[in-house]
């Protein structure tokens, strides 16, 4: 244990106990403005790669830009994407994260055909400006509204405590984190299956992304199958909803909390609706999404100092010697994004939350610098779809309600982002 095989030199670090390693270490509650404490300890100690072992896998924490850009980008080459034992039992053994190359892309495009641009600009939008219209409407009527919850959607009982499990040891045991996830799993699959074999049977098609997959399963020359549709279908679930709820919660909060920003943010759409009045319409539009400058500004540095994805994992294929250490193959790296994030020397005053840092800047891709939606050719194929229900959201929010914050607010790590005690908020149409 202490004395890992490798034909080279290791990078510095402990392995901590055996199986155990630096697990607890690593889930330790910590700020939210923070590199964690984790992380930062052992980069102090031991320079920008380390070796550490968590939920009994020998990992190599990487928090250099460089060396992250250089992973992303060698994907399927040096190193493919990898998750945890438990991540895969809940996300399914066929869900596209166990697929690479060919497999991965035709599985991915699959779920661009539901949120790529063309759809987004299709039907989503007007799907999303309805919903979110309702959505925030129906906040007035409710008193209070917790705005994590409000923001979440139907299957959110099973999807419950998953980021807890995501990272686990894949202990199946009532009371463990992974067993409450297993079993939201099942029953958000059983979900899944009973409407996928009703759609099936009845052949009455709703021409949306279930009949899309049931019309691929019934080609000749496929390899998809039901097993595999219904793991895209968990998964596009499963990596939207807390990843999105979060995001948007957090929006919310930094509009609250920042008077400026909430003034610049009403200044942009309020423009967009004295011009939409000329044009007599009343939906969003695709052009007036993308006029919106400050608020994808806005959206881009929520996303920085949330980073809601704590750590992206790859597996190492072959040896590999990075910056005179070696790698063995059978481990995994960790891309930490928060590292870059919030680092001095790649933004200024990282820890406030600026939009205007992001003029005259790219909003729409990763970089070295910008890795909220990981990179290469895992890029997050929902970063498109998440980014318009939340500049719809904004939308809605800064031109229609006034609103007090009731109570809550607090964000901690542990490493996911957590809510503690929500942030509910009491919501009211405005007069004019
Ligand atoms: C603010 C919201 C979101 C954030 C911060 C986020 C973040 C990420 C990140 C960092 C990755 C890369 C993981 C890796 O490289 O291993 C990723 C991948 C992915 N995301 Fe998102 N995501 C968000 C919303 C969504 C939404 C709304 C969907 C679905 C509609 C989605 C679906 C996916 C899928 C399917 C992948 C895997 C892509 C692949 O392996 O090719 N995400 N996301």
């Amino acid at each position: 244990w202490r004395n890992p095989k490798c034909n080279g030199k290791l990078p510095p670090g402990s392995l901590g106990f055996p199986v155990i390693g630096e697990t607890i270490q690593f889930f330790t509650p910590h700020s939210l403005y923070d590199i964690p404490p984790f992380i930062r300890k052992r980069m102090d100690r031991y320079g920008p790669l380390f070796l550490t072992s968590l939920v009994g896998q020998k990992v190599v924490v990487s928090t250099d830009p460089e060396i992250n850009y250089a992973i992303f980008q060698q994907e399927n080459k040096s190193f493919v994407i990898w998750y945890t034992e438990s991540f895969l039992e809940i996300i399914g053994q066929k869900s596209m994260m166990s697929y690479h190359g060919n497999l991965h892309k035709y599985l991915r495009n699959l779920i661009l055909h539901l949120v790529g641009p063309e759809n987004l600009r299709a039907n989503l939008l007007h799907e999303l400006d309805q919903t979110t219209r309702r959505h925030l409407h129906s906040w007035t009527t409710l008193g209070t509204v917790d705005v994590k919850e409000g923001v979440s959607q139907n299957l959110r009982g099973n999807f419950k405590a998953f980021m807890d499990g995501l990272i686990s040891f894949p202990l199946n045991i009532p009371g463990t984190a992974f067993h409450a996830c297993i079993q939201g799993r099942k029953r958000a699959v059983k979900v899944i299956k009973d409407v996928y074999r009703e759609r099936k049977a009845s052949k009455m098609r709703g021409n949306d992304f279930i009949d899309d997959l049931i019309e691929e399963v019934e080609k000749e020359e496929t390899i998809l199958n039901e097993a595999i549709a219904v793991d895209l279908v968990f998964l596009i679930l499963f990596a939207s909803h807390e990843t999105t709820s979060q995001a948007m919660t957090l929006l919310a909060k930094y509009i609250f909390d920042h008077p400026q920003v909430l003034a610049e943010l009403r200044k942009e759409h309020e423009a967009i609706l004295r011009s939409r009045e000329k044009e007599k319409s009343e939906m969003i539009t695709w052009e007036e999404y993308k006029s919106m400058t400050f608020t994808h500004m806005v959206i881009n540095e929520t996303v920085r100092l949330a980073n809601i994805v704590p750590g992206i994992f790859r597996k190492v294929v072959n040896d590999v010697n990075i910056k005179g250490y070696t790698i063995p193959a059978g481990w995994s790296i960790m891309v930490v994004p928060s590292v870059i994030h919030l680092n001095h020397d790649k933004y200024e005053n990282p820890l406030a939350f600026n939009p205007w840092r992001w003029e005259g800047k790219e909003l729409h891709a990763g970089s070295k610098t910008f890795m909220a939606f990981g990179g290469g050719v895992r890029l997050c194929v929902g970063a498109d779809f998440a980014k318009l229900q939340m500049a719809i959201f904004v939308h809605h929010l800064v031109t229609k309600y006034s609103w007090s914050v009731i109570e809550g607010g607090d964000v901690v790590r542990k490493p996911g982002l957590i809510f503690p005690n929500g942030l509910h908020i009491q919501i009211a149409e405005m007069n004019n």
